[in-house]
């Protein structure tokens, strides 16, 4: 299953390193591209910025300062459309991994990488980017009251230190709120870190959220911090948590309780100054389910919930985003500002938005691209007039397991889509990664 549309350059002077990558990313996006000198970065750029930059840090022989790679990651940020940026490097200094965050680095990995870290960060470096690519992060929209009391409730919990946990479905805006949260607390100059749960590999999953010291196992070259030490003073985003592996909720749990994380290989633990916000979108039955969710941590998660409602109960907040969106588009592929045909618009304030705020901002790009008439026209938006997508139904067997039952629901997805991904995902009202990840997971 490649993906075509993702765009993918690795930077790296050591070509053997890129080789590699390129052949690993290879069998699942169809655009990986290599460059070995960051002098031609720009004249690369002129010609297209990539979705993701896989960036090593020092390209001169016998430098370790990072400094090359940093400056390549402010060219690259200051791009109009910045692409995700993978810090790799073959030092694993803390301060460099960190520095890097801190510039806008979506992730970084350690050289040699495992491969299934590797193609993890990419993934989530695509899921992260394509909807909220434009510019600046986007501010939380929506004059309903529904979403009035969502931002009220944000200027509540954002100054005390509590957890917060962000329920709803889909593409609502979670990761938004959780980014609100974090700017209106005392943290705000600090890092805002956000972790796909559900993306990190089982076998890697201590190694990525607490670190490793060199040499606790083949592979680890150098001490590597994890994500909770990244965050340090901050906030860490621990994003679809409803999709983790029990096994990986009881060590979580133990960091959480005792605030403190024990890197691999360490002998003793290090003391972690993180505020935590998690999302799922696992509606609270199945959250509430012991063998779906350990009571214990969430109860440490759960201190506050806060409820992001789906598009379709704030129905009035349609035509907004539908204007913010529109707009954003035309601008940034440089088309001229249209209006929405009245008989559209009605059709796409009654649309269901099962992929919510996420689908509405992908319908309006792909209008803006397609739209050919004067004004906006509902077959523009990709979506069918007013008809809600078929709901997928799977049949319940005695010897359903969860799992069985999500790749029931994913085949029953795919066969109703004829096999698009893009319909599939959006009737499981999922990301287009989250159902790639999912089929991976299922071997469909
Ligand atoms: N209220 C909003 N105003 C403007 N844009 C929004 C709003 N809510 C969501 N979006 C946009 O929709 C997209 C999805 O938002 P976000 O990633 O925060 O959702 P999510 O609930 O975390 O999704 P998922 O559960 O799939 O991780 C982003 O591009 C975001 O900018």
């Amino acid at each position: 299953m490649l993906d075509a549309d993702a765009r993918i350059l690795i930077l790296d002077d050591d070509a053997d390193v890129a080789y590699a990558a390129r052949m690993l990313l290879r069998r699942r996006y169809a655009a990986v591209d290599m460059l070995h000198d960051p002098a031609r970065l720009h004249s690369v750029l002129a010609r297209g910025v990539p979705d993701v930059v896989l960036l090593d840090f020092n390209f001169t022989p016998g430098r370790t300062d990072g400094a090359e790679g940093l400056a390549a990651l402010d060219v690259l940020r200051r791009q109009p459309r910045p692409p995700a940026v993978i810090a790799l490097t073959a030092y694993a200094d803390v301060p460099l991994a960190v520095e890097a965050l801190k510039r806008g680095a979506a992730d970084f990995i350690t050289k040699p990488w495992d491969n299934a870290r590797l193609v993890a960060a990419v993934d989530a470096a695509l899921a992260g980017r394509r909807p909220a690519a434009v510019g600046a992060p986007c501010a939380l929209m929506g004059e309903s009251q529904p979403m009035r009391a969502v931002r009220a409730m944000i200027a509540g919990v954002a100054p005390p230190e509590a957890n917060v946990m962000v329920l709803g479905e889909n593409g609502v805006g979670k990761e938004l709120v959780a980014q609100a949260i974090h700017a209106q607390s005392r943290r705000a100059q600090a890092t805002f870190l956000a972790v796909d749960m559900g993306a990190l590999p089982e076998s890697t999953f201590e190694s990525e959220l607490f670190g490793h010291r060199k040499g606790a196992f083949t592979d680890a070259k150098a001490d590597r911090p994890g994500r909770f030490q990244a965050a340090r003073g901050g906030t860490l985003f621990l994003d679809e948590i409803g999709n983790m592996p029990l096994p990986a909720q009881a060590k979580l749990l133990t960091a959480l309780e005792r605030r403190e994380v024990t890197p691999i290989g360490a002998d003793r633990p290090e003391s972690v100054d993180v505020r935590i916000v998690s999302a799922t979108n696992l509606d609270e039955a199945r959250l509430f389910d012991p063998a779906v969710f350990r009571a214990d941590l969430l109860f440490r998660l759960n201190t506050i919930v806060l409820r992001v409602p789906p598009l379709r109960e704030r129905r009035d907040d349609v035509p907004l985003l539908l204007r913010h969106y529109l707009a954003l588009y035309e601008r940034q592929y440089g088309r001229p500002a249209r209006t929405i045909a009245p008989a559209a618009l009605d059709a796409l304030c009654t649309h269901p938005w099962p992929g919510n705020v996420r689908a509405l901002r992908h319908a309006c790009e792909r209008a803006v691209i397609l739209g050919a008439q004067a004004d906006y026209r509902i077959d523009d938006f990709g979506l069918a007039p007013g008809a809600p997508a078929a709901p997928v139904t799977v049949a319940l067997r005695e010897d359903a397991t969860l799992s069985a039952l999500e790749r029931d629901a994913i085949a029953a997805a795919l066969a109703q889509a004829q096999g698009n991904i893009s319909h599939a995902a959006r009737m499981l009202g999922v990301s287009r990664a989250a159902l790639y990840r999912k089929l991976d997971k299922h071997g469909i």
